[in-house]
């Protein structure tokens, strides 16, 4: 595969979207609608000549549509229907913050700033005393659903081990725009900096659309909200960090995103132009895939990690084996999940 500059340069890796991952991976049914145009080998069927000869209204419908698929994690899942895993995610979301309520002292809708969205909540290990470790969470939902009220996964385990949890809320579209919830998620960190200023590192983790904003804070100008947070580590799980595409899917609806808006909030597009950072860039960045995302996810990951490294950040990749785009989240719910172990090894060994 071309590097990530490379792409840049070239047709959008995603225009051209690999035949072999359509036809290997689980195969939604919309997919399998294709013509033969699409083999393995990469022949074209006598069907498929005698369709591309003829001016068939498809083709364009059928991009789009499998551009659609490659952006809906759901249709990826491989134990549930797509419906039923949407469901089990949210269900697992709201019994985890609702215990965490009722079992964890916390601090709940503090502003952090004068905008009635710019809440979040705090959650403290039982013995806190002295200053605290900070993860704080990022919800995906394409940022048009999902809510800190509901998805608090990981509040009870790393709670258990001494670290706080922050959930953090931003108005998801169509009340917000990107380039608001990128500010929003911005002045939610650098408040968090200002409440607890002996912190022992802010660790940010963001899911899905949440791993895009939780990027968007590499390319932040924290000198224009008068504090510098204390930035430990990013865990970037199963995120999007180039929009583009999405601008050309229904998912767009509701976000309203311009070309423009796109680029301007692709971490991806922003990154492979930016200056090098110098080589001592002190935190870890974990860029975190489920086996069975998307495609597409896969690529986007690989290609920002890739990013990264040639940015001289200090990224690693991960694939987690045997979990799709909502389990991998979700199971931090779970203290023996390999990557409830991945983040508390992080914030302990204090790379
Ligand atoms: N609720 C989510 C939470 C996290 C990440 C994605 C979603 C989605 O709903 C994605 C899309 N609507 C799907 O059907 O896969």
């Amino acid at each position: 595969m071309a590097g990530p500059r490379e792409c840049g340069k070239g047709e959008a890796p995603w225009k051209k979207m690999s035949k072999e991952s359509f036809l290997v991976t689980s195969v939604p049914s919309i997919v399998l609608c294709l013509p033969a145009v699409r083999t393995l080998s990469g022949k074209i069927s006598s069907t498929s000549l005698s369709a591309a000869a003829a001016p068939a209204p498809w083709p364009p419908v059928i991009l789009a549509a499998e551009l659609e698929t490659q952006y809906l994690p759901s249709r990826w899942v491989l134990r549930l229907g797509a419906e039923e895993a949407l469901r089990t995610y949210s269900q697992m979301g709201d019994d985890a913050t609702k215990t965490a309520r009722a079992t964890t002292r916390s601090l709940l809708d503090v502003p952090y700033g004068d905008g009635e969205g710019d809440k979040l909540d705090i959650y403290f290990p039982k013995d806190a005393s002295g200053a605290l470790p900070f993860f704080t969470f990022i919800h995906g939902g394409y940022w048009q659903s999902g809510s800190k009220d509901t998805l608090a996964f990981m509040v009870d385990p790393l709670t258990a081990q001494g670290v706080a949890v922050v959930i953090l809320a931003y108005d998801i579209a169509p009340k917000g725009t990107l380039d608001h919830m990128v500010d929003q998620v911005t002045r939610g960190i650098a408040s968090v900096q200002r409440r607890y200023p002996c912190n022992e590192g802010i660790y940010l983790c963001g899911h899905s659309a949440g791993a895009h904003l939780a990027a968007m804070m590499l390319l932040a100008n924290w000198t224009e909200h008068g504090v510098t947070p204390n930035l430990r580590g990013f865990f970037l799980v199963s995120g999007l960090y180039d929009l583009e595409p999405i601008v050309h899917t229904p998912l767009n609806a509701p976000l309203l995103m311009t070309p423009e808006d796109a680029q301007r909030n692709s971490p991806q597009r922003r990154l492979e132009v930016a200056p090098k950072q110098p080589v001592d860039a002190a935190y870890p960045i974990l860029v975190i895939v489920g086996q069975h995302d998307a495609p597409e996810f896969h690529r986007q990951s690989r290609e920002f990690y890739q990013t990264l490294l040639q940015g001289g950040w200090k990224a690693s990749f991960e694939e987690l084996h045997d979990v799709d785009h909502f389990e991998i989240i979700w199971k931090l719910t779970q203290k023996d999940y390999v990557l409830t172990q991945i983040i508390l090894k992080t914030i302990f060994q204090k790379y």
